[in-house]
């Protein structure tokens, strides 16, 4: 309520309590003044008629011989006694006539002062009167007694000037008697209204002091224990809340602003209106902005073009609704900046809004992490071709479209031939710069609208979306086959690669991503089954042979588990000495359904799933446990060798050095009796690893010789760096000795070469004398193959041990 200016009301307190004595004391003492002058008026005039009555009794009994003897100067004399009486200004004897005293007729028998003119001619007609005449006299006529009868009368005027003198004395002394009353009071109620008033002033000077200096560890004084001084502890206590409230509020805004200023958050306020009126060191970081210029610019102006009118309508939103919003967006200040922020309402205790609080984060760095996690993890970093994920994001999308449209898609899978050797002879960051010239020309290879995708390693894949026929899908495929057939150039070294391919089409083949791709895959199976450097369209009976080949893997992990393996030995003999040299153990399985089932076709499976382990485990334990039994019965010396093979996966394993140690611990045999036999593509799929783990082998004195040497990517570079001791000239090259020529002067290089290096060599697939005669003639060291013998059961080899003659072997091939 508006407080009107008011003089009275607006005084302080002291001075109203002052007012307030002094006028109470004026009031009494009026009052009291105003009685006290009537009080005195009528008891002056009391005393003075009394003194009056008193003096005219006197006068009047002296008077009475006068009047008797008519004697005027003695009437006269007794009047002049008055002449001490300076109020009596008239005073008169009369006497009745002697004639006629009951007419009442009187004659004046003396005056005073003499002939005063102020007696009057009287005839009483009272006794006795007094009174008073105008305020200014009074007047009494007495009469004069002799023997019970009045003889006479006396008159007596006084005038009131006397007794109102006293009166204005009176007053005179009142007023200055008030005034100093009035002074004392004044002054009393000064100091009372002080007394009284000093405790507020004090309690309201402390309040000034405390909120001007915003110090609330003051104190209000208490002066007494009356209603101010409760007050007082009132007020005192209201301090303590608030100073404790204040510390508390101090302390958390202290914490805000140590936060607020090392925080790596933008940290802003805003006002109902939503403009800026705080904002921290780091939003200005975030924003470019100087700290002024967020406060007094639109900020809005600073947010991307693109992103603006969305946050625009959050932002109105926010003001309309009351609703907290996050946002995301760039701004553009010079460079752009990602951010991301919330504003929140700031609202009172009863829910108003005061404004809005508000933090952003530069998430930039994120962002642009997001963008490059995004092209990790739909493209292929080396070639920036979409990865295995978006293809098969896209061929859900094309396969989902394709039945809507009824569309057709080719779907090729690609893989390059023979890559690892280049990989490998090159180095990966050749094979790399191969891998990304060779998606330049696939892409050059299709339209805009199709999808090259690298799936890993040399794996690609295309798809063909709306291809109208699986004859226009045979000319794709036959376009990327022939251009990556071109030369290509990778580090002043002309290269030439070819490429396999399977395609398989929707709907025709399936309409699911999973089988179109497992589809594709069997026809590339089959293209590279067919010699390489070919296409193949997935057919229906690919999908028989891969049932089949599933069955196998199952039968196999039975076979594995019912122990339906056994090993074989097939002897090598020294073609120089005609000795028995060793043994190669080569694993069976006999099936009860399949029957016999050739090791060609289940190492393969037992490689891809894995069982090799431990199915080569069994072999080598198998191996070592019959060379012991072979050795303890004397069928052999400790110089013959048992010979194991090891697939990729064998080789790899990380126990396979402390298992081989192990069971030759266990069949005490000297590491010198085992060979391990590897095929250049065991040792092909990683060198440097291999090399190491045979250097190891070789260090433990275990022989290394190396399979089919010859038919893979044989070179004497590599071979030079391979710690081998026998090479194995394979059976392809045997057989056809002596028609074939080329195989003859092969073998017999291989064998030379062999030599060089200090390896001896086992030529394989030994059928015949004259295979055995030019092996001879080739100085080769030892052969292996049916002339010899046939790989035999363990129950065979005590006969073959104690019978096998090489001499009668070639006499009874002679005859
Ligand atoms: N990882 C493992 N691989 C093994 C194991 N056992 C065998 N194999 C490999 O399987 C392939 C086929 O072997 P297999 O059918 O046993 O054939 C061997 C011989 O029977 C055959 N051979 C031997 N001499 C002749 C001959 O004069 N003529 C002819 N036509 N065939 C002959 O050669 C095979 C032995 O070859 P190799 O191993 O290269 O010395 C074969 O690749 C085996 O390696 C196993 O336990 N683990």
């Amino acid at each position: 309520m508006p407080i009107s200016s008011q003089p009275f009301r607006d005084l302080p307190i002291a001075k109203k309590l002052t007012l307030f004595c002094v006028i109470i004391s004026l009031v009494s003492l009026i009052v009291a003044m105003i009685a006290i002058i009537f009080y005195d008026r009528y008891s002056f005039e009391d005393i003075l008629k009394n003194e009056l009555v008193v003096l005219a009794s006197v006068i009047s009994n002296r008077s009475s011989a006068a009047i008797v003897f008519d004697d005027s100067e003695l009437a006269g004399n007794n009047l002049k006694s008055l002449s001490f009486q300076k109020a009596i200004v008239a005073a008169c004897i009369y006497k009745f006539d002697d004639n006629e005293p009951e007419s009442g007729i009187t004659t004046r028998l003396a005056s005073f002062p003499n002939n005063s003119v102020n007696c009057p001619t009287y005839t009483p007609t009272d006794t006795f009167l007094i009174d008073s005449v105008d305020n200014q006299y009074i007047e009494l006529i007495q009469p004069i007694m002799l023997d019970n009868s009045i003889i006479g009368y006396l008159y007596l005027q006084s005038n009131t000037k006397n007794l109102q003198d006293r009166q204005t004395n009176h007053v005179y002394v009142m007023l200055i008697v008030s005034l100093f009353a009035v002074l004392i009071a004044f002054w009393l109620a000064n100091i009372f209204a002080r007394w009284i008033s000093g405790p507020l002033l004090s309690l309201g000077l402390t309040a000034q002091s405390i909120a001007e200096e915003d110090d609330y560890s003051r104190r209000a004084d208490k002066h007494h224990n009356d209603e101010v001084g409760r007050v007082v502890d009132s007020f005192n206590l209201m301090l303590d809340v608030i100073e404790r409230e204040d510390a508390d509020l101090r302390e958390s805004e202290e914490k805000f602003r140590l936060i607020s200023a090392s925080s790596k958050v933008g940290i802003f306020q805003l006002d109902t209106q939503g403009n800026i009126v705080y904002a921290n060191d780091e939003l200005s970081q975030i924003t470019g902005l100087s700290n002024n210029t967020i406060i007094e610019q639109n900020w809005l102006s600073v947010i991307h073009d693109d992103d603006r009118s969305v946050i625009e309508n959050s932002w109105q939103s926010m003001l309309s609704n009351n609703q907290a919003i996050n946002i995301n967006c760039r701004l553009q200040n010079g460079s752009i900046k990602w951010i991301s922020g919330h504003v929140g309402l700031l609202t009172s205790n009863d829910a108003q809004v005061l404004g809005y609080l508000g933090t952003i984060n530069d998430i930039t760095e994120i962002k642009n992490a997001q963008v490059q996690l995004e092209q990790m993890a739909f493209y292929d970093t080396l070639t920036g071709l979409a990865n295995r994920r978006l293809f098969r994001n896209r061929l859900e999308h094309v396969i989902s479209n394709l039945k809507r449209e009824g569309n057709s898609l080719g779907l090729i899978l690609l893989d390059l031939d023979n890559f690892k050797n280049i990989n490998d002879s090159l180095g990966h960051d050749s094979g790399d710069a191969l891998l990304t010239l060779i998606a330049e020309r696939l892409q050059e290879c299709v339209r805009a609208s199709d999808t090259v995708a690298r799936l890993g390693g040399d794996e690609f894949a295309i798809i063909l979306p709306g291809i109208s026929s699986s004859l226009a899908a045979s000319h794709v495929a036959e376009k990327i086959i022939d251009t990556l057939k071109r030369p290509i150039a990778l580090n002043e070294t002309e290269i030439r690669i070819t490429a396999s391919a399977g395609i398989s089409m929707a709907p025709e083949d399936s309409n699911s991503a999973e089988e179109l791709i497992k589809n594709a895959d069997l026809a590339l199976y089959r293209a590279k089954d067919q010699g390489r450097d070919n296409y193949q369209f997935f057919t229906s009976e690919m999908n028989t042979q891969l049932i089949n080949h599933l069955q196998l893997i199952q039968d196999l992990r039975k076979a594995l588990e019912a122990r339906e393996f056994h090993l074989v030995y097939q002897p090598q003999i020294d073609i120089k000495q005609g000795q028995l040299i060793g043994f190669e153990a080569l694993i069976r399985w006999q099936n009860s359904e399949r029957g016999f089932v050739s090791p060609m076709d289940f190492i393969p499976a037992a490689e891809e799933t894995g069982l090799i382990i431990p199915l080569g485990r069994w072999v080598i334990s198998e191996a070592c446990r019959q060379l012991r039994h072979m050795c303890d019965n004397g069928l052999v010396g400790d110089n013959v060798v048992m010979t194991v093979n090891l697939s990729v996966l064998q080789f790899q394993d990380d126990e396979l050095i402390s298992f081989i140690q192990s069971n030759l611990k266990e069949y005490q045999l000297k590491p010198g009796q085992f060979e391990i036999e590897l095929t250049e593509t065991v040792l092909m799929e990683n060198l440097d690893d291999a090399l190491i783990k045979l250097e190891a082998l070789k260090a433990l004195g275990i022989l290394i010789s190396i399979d089919d040497f010859g038919t893979g990517y044989s070179s004497l570079g590599y071979l030079k760096r391979l710690p081998v001791n026998i090479v194995k000239v394979d059976r392809s090259f045997v057989m056809d000795i002596p028609q074939d020529k080329d195989d003859m002067a092969i073998t017999a290089a291989v064998i030379a070469m062999a030599h060089k290096l200090n390896y001896q060599v086992v030529a394989e697939g030994v059928e015949t004398e004259e295979q055995l005669q030019f092996l001879e003639s080739c100085q080769c060291d030892y052969g292996q193959g049916y002339y010899f013998s046939r790989p035999l059961p363990a129950s065979d080899l005590e006969e073959f041990c104690n019978d096998f003659n090489l001499e009668s072997i070639r006499n009874a091939s002679a005859s």
